[in-house]
C-alpha cells in the first residue's frame, strides 16, 4: 500500500488569516510525523497565502521523515529549492486567483522549458515530481523530460458526484499508472482525498504515495475542539 504524505498547507491557512504565529505548521508537521506520517508536502505558492519561506527554511531543519515542496517552475522558486534543498520536488501549475490547484501541469506543451527545470533540479540531487492529469500525453511528455516521479491529480475522482462518474475517473487514474510505471515513471497521488474515497486509490497497484492535506486538517480541528474548549475552560479559572 502506498505511504503517506501529509500536507500541511491549511495548518498555515489559520495562521495567515490572523497574520499571527499560531498555528506553527512547523509544529503541526512535528506531531504529523508522530502519528505515522511517511513525509511532510508544502506548496510554497507565489502569493504566500499559506505557507510562508520560514516554514520551508524550519521544516527543511526539523522533518524527519521527507520534505516535499510543490512549486511553480519559475526562477523564484527553483533558486529558493536550490537553497533549501527539499527531499524532493513537486511541480505544479499555479493561477493566483484559484481556490486550489484546478487542474495538472501542462508538460506536453513546454516540453524544452521544463527539461530544463527538471535537469536543474535533479542535477542538484533533487528528484522531480511532476502533478499532472491522468492523460497519455502528458504522462509521455512527464517521462520525456526525465521527471522521476509524477503526482496524478485526484480532484476529478474526488470531486464526481455519483458512483459511475467515480468509478470511470478511478479506471483513468488506474490506467495512468499503469502507463507511467510501463514509461519508467513513479508514481504518487493527491489532492481532494478523503477518509471515504482514499481506499480505491490506495489499492491501485504500484501507486507508491498520497499527498493528503484538507481533509486531514478539518478532521483534526473537529477532533481537537472538545479538548481544546476544555483547555481554555481551565485556563480561565487559572488552572
Ligand atoms: C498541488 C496540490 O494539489 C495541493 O498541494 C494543493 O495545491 C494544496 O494547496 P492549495 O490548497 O493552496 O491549493
Ligand atoms: N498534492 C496534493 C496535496 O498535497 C494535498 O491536497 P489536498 O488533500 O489538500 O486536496
Amino acid at each position: 500500500m502506498p505511504t503517506l504524505g501529509v500536507n500541511i498547507d491549511h495548518v498555515a491557512t489559520i495562521r495567515q488569516a490572523r497574520r499571527t504565529v499560531e498555528p506553527d505548521p512547523v509544529a503541526a508537521a512535528v506531531l504529523a510525523e508522530l502519528a505515522g506520517a511517511d513525509g511532510i508536502t508544502v506548496h510554497l505558492r507565489e502569493d504566500r497565502r499559506h505557507i510562508q519561506d520560514r516554514d520551508v527554511r524550519l521544516l527543511r531543519q526539523t522533518v524527519r521523515t521527507h520534505l516535499n515542496l510543490e512549486m511553480a517552475a519559475t526562477d523564484e522558486m527553483v533558486a529558493i529549492a536550490l537553497d533549501i534543498k527539499p527531499d524532493y520536488v513537486t511541480l505544479v501549475p499555479e493561477r493566483r486567483e484559484e481556490v486550489t490547484t484546478e487542474g495538472g501541469l501542462d508538460i506536453a506543451g513546454q516540453v524544452d522549458r521544463l527539461s530544463l527545470v527538471v535537469d536543474k533540479l535533479q542535477s542538484a540531487g533533487i528528484p522531480v515530481s511532476l502533478f499532472i492529469d491522468a492523460d497519455e500525453a502528458q504522462i509521455a511528455a512527464s517521462a520525456k523530460v526525465k521527471a522521476k516521479f509524477i503526482e496524478l491529480h485526484t480532484g476529478k475522482y474526488a470531486e464526481a458526484h455519483d458512483e459511475a462518474s467515480r468509478e470511470k475517473e478511478l479506471q483513468v487514474l488506474v490506467k495512468g499508472c499503469e502507463m507511467a510505471i510501463a514509461s519508467g515513471l513513479r508514481v504518487n497521488a493527491g489532492h481532494g482525498l478523503t477518509y471515504w474515497n482514499v481506499y480505491p486509490v490506495a489499492a491501485i497497484k504500484g501507486m507508491e504515495e498520497l499527498n493528503i492535506g484538507h481533509t486531514i486538517i478539518s478532521r483534526a480541528v473537529l477532533v481537537g475542539l472538545e479538548r481544546a474548549v476544555r483547555e481554555m475552560k481551565e485556563a480561565i479559572l487559572g488552572h
